[in-house]
């Protein structure tokens, strides 16, 4: 718990003070039996005047108002750093998680990081607003108020300590349950989200298949689970609970008698039996509290352990520490080079020593059978996944000695998925470009805008009701996928990067569209060097050159129609593609077809 003091630090004078002020009530509630007692040892017993006993009840008064002011104060001061420290924790989880590397991403499910920014923070805000506080303060009236006890009537004070050592006891196996079943409650809850958020993300599918009843079955077979737990956490804090209750009590009850037989006896003033009950009476409300409060610091410790999990999750991206400068392209554009390539996934290197150069300025189609790696050759280049061994260079700087925001703005990506934002589709498209400063460069803005839409052969933005103001919905799911991929690929062209990295950004749109996109493409960004991996034998006819994925290095580079003559594996890609297209656009396979079944 002490490592959240890197978030709780501005907000420590606070809680110092609202700590403070707490203990300083407590110590107040304390009082007011001290007071008792020598009211009845004094005025009462003595029956000297009222005088003395208005003014025991003028200063009793006075100590319960100072305690609820102090009370108050607590609450006013601490209030406001607890939500701070929140807020800065939920923040710098969210910077790590747009930081971290792809591969971090793919084992966490979205459940299980929306929890941990949402429920288990929350979880942490309000044990430092409550819990830590009342812990301390807690501990310290507990301590105070039994040596006040010990020094009023050491005999009955003995009494009440013997009941600490089951209490102790209770405690240490309370904590070892309590804290797995805490720990275990949040991770089902985390899965528990992740799948309300899949069946939500997948819901057509599911709907389309009729599997609604098989997603709630999973659904209420986890919610179960996480009912059990829950339950179980609650029996096991109703069990100390009741030994925390019973046990102060118990001890009270025979100090109680020993107390009034000592007082029969003479060896005990009445005061000072009246001033022992008052004392316990304060003491036993924190310690009836004190299994809540346990199990409100070992729920918090479990949030502060996930969220620590991701938070201390190193980066493998990092920036290097004295980063290289991409100069200027060469006339024709940025060359990139990939040496020797090898990248390991799941244990198994998906590339494994791949050797290739784009030439400036020129497109190159990256074909391969499924699964061959082509979408793990493009994440290299603007380093969404790094190399484990060989080179990536672009104008001969390796892309690992540059600052990643610099390389992103180098390198710009189109998927064959694309992911649009809940924003207008004017913020979707510009993501990658800076802030307009003046109102000229709004224009510009304005201007790049439009003619990236043109070049992605996006018009239809026009139709929309508020033409490129119009906020698309989650995902863009209210636009077709062929309107997405025309957007995302939009997106690429306004980053107007030097290299171009498209994952088959057209497969959605017909043959036509894609044509016109790539020649327009071609006009906008004369000089940029592009490498686009192709699912259709039409998007590898309009490269420059064609690269061939095989057993996870380049086995062939040239043009098309060479290829189709020199390699059997190209053939027999370029076959499969057109198996595949059968099912879609027999135009293109019958432009194809003499060469391929040749
Ligand atoms: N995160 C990962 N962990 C383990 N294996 C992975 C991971 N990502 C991809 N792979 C595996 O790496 C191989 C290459 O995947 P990749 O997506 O690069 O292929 P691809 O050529 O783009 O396929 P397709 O043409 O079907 O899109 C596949 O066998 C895939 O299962």
């Amino acid at each position: 718990m002490l490592q959240l003091v890197r978030w709780a630090r501005p907000a420590i004078p606070r809680l110092i003070l609202g700590g403070l002020g707490a203990l300083g009530a407590s110590l107040l509630a304390l009082a007011i039996p001290q007071v008792l007692r020598e009211v009845v040892n004094g005025p009462l017993l003595t029956s000297e005047s009222r005088t003395g006993v208005l003014q025991a009840a003028a200063l009793v008064l006075a100590l319960g108002c100072l305690e609820a002011l102090l009370v108050w104060t607590r609450r006013a001061l601490i209030a406001t750093p607890a939500t701070t420290a929140e807020h800065d924790m939920r923040t710098s989880l969210f910077d790590h998680l747009l930081d971290l590397p792809i591969a971090v991403h793919d084992r966490w499910s979205g459940g299980q990081l929306l929890q941990r920014a949402m429920g288990d923070l929350s979880s942490i805000r309000r044990w430092i607003a409550f819990g830590m506080v009342m812990l301390v303060v807690s501990s310290a009236t507990i301590v105070v108020g039994v040596v006040l006890m010990v020094t009023t009537a050491w005999q009955l004070g003995l009494i009440y300590l013997l009941g600490a050592v089951p209490m102790v006891w209770l405690g240490f196996t309370f904590r070892t349950d309590y804290a797995k079943a805490a720990r275990r409650a949040r991770d089902q809850t985390g899965d528990l989200a992740g799948t309300v958020e899949e069946s939500v993300h997948g819901i057509r599918v599911l709907k389309a298949f009729g599997r609604g009843e098989d997603a709630l079955g999973d659904f209420v077979r986890q919610a179960d689970e996480l009912r059990d737990t829950e339950v179980h956490k609650a029996r096991t804090l109703a069990r100390v609970s009741l030994a925390v209750t019973a046990i102060p009590e118990g001890t009270l009850a025979i100090s109680l008698g020993v107390g009034l037989w000592l007082t029969v006896q003479g060896d005990l003033s009445v005061g000072a039996l009246v001033g022992f009950m008052a004392t316990a009476a304060v003491v036993n409300r924190p310690l009836e509290g004190l299994g809540q409060l346990l199990a409100t610091t070992l729920d918090a410790r479990a949030a502060a352990d996930r969220f620590l999990e991701v938070i201390d999750q190193p980066n493998a991206l990092d920036d290097p520490e004295r980063p290289a400068t991409l100069g200027e392209s060469g006339p024709r554009g940025s060359t990139v080079e990939l040496r020797g390539v090898r990248v390991l996934l799941g244990g198994r290197a998906v590339l494994d020593g791949v050797d290739l150069t784009l030439d400036p300025g020129r497109t190159t189609a990256l074909v391969g059978l499924t699964g061959s790696g082509k979408s793990t050759l493009l994440q290299v280049l603007p380093r969404l996944l790094d190399v484990d061994d060989g080179v990536v260079a672009i104008d001969g700087v390796d892309v690992r000695r540059v600052r990643r925001g610099d390389l992103r703005r180098i390198v710009s990506p189109a998927f064959e998925d694309p992911v649009l934002f809940s924003a207008s589709v004017r913020e979707n498209v510009l993501l990658g470009v800076d802030e307009p400063a003046t109102t000229q460069e709004e224009a510009a803005q304005s201007e790049l805008l439009r003619r990236a839409l043109a070049a992605a052969q996006a018009e239809f933005v026009d139709q929309l009701p508020d033409g490129v103001d119009t906020v698309i919905g989650e995902e863009g799911m209210s636009l077709s996928g062929g309107q997405r991929q025309r957007l995302a690929l939009a997106r690429a062209i306004a980053a107007r990067p030097r290299v171009l990295v498209l994952d088959d950004p057209l497969s959605a749109v017909d043959v036509a569209t894609e044509t016109a996109a790539t020649t327009a493409l071609r006009e906008l960004l004369p000089g940029t060097t592009t490498l686009v991996v192709a699912h259709r034998p039409s998007t590898v006819a309009l490269a420059d050159q064609v690269a061939v994925l095989q057993d996870g290095r380049i086995s062939a580079v040239g043009r098309h129609t060479d290829l189709l003559r020199s390699s059997a594996h190209y053939r027999h890609v370029i076959s499969d593609m057109e198996t595949a297209e059968d099912d879609g656009d027999p135009d293109v396979a019958v432009d194809l077809a003499p060469e391929v079944t040749r």
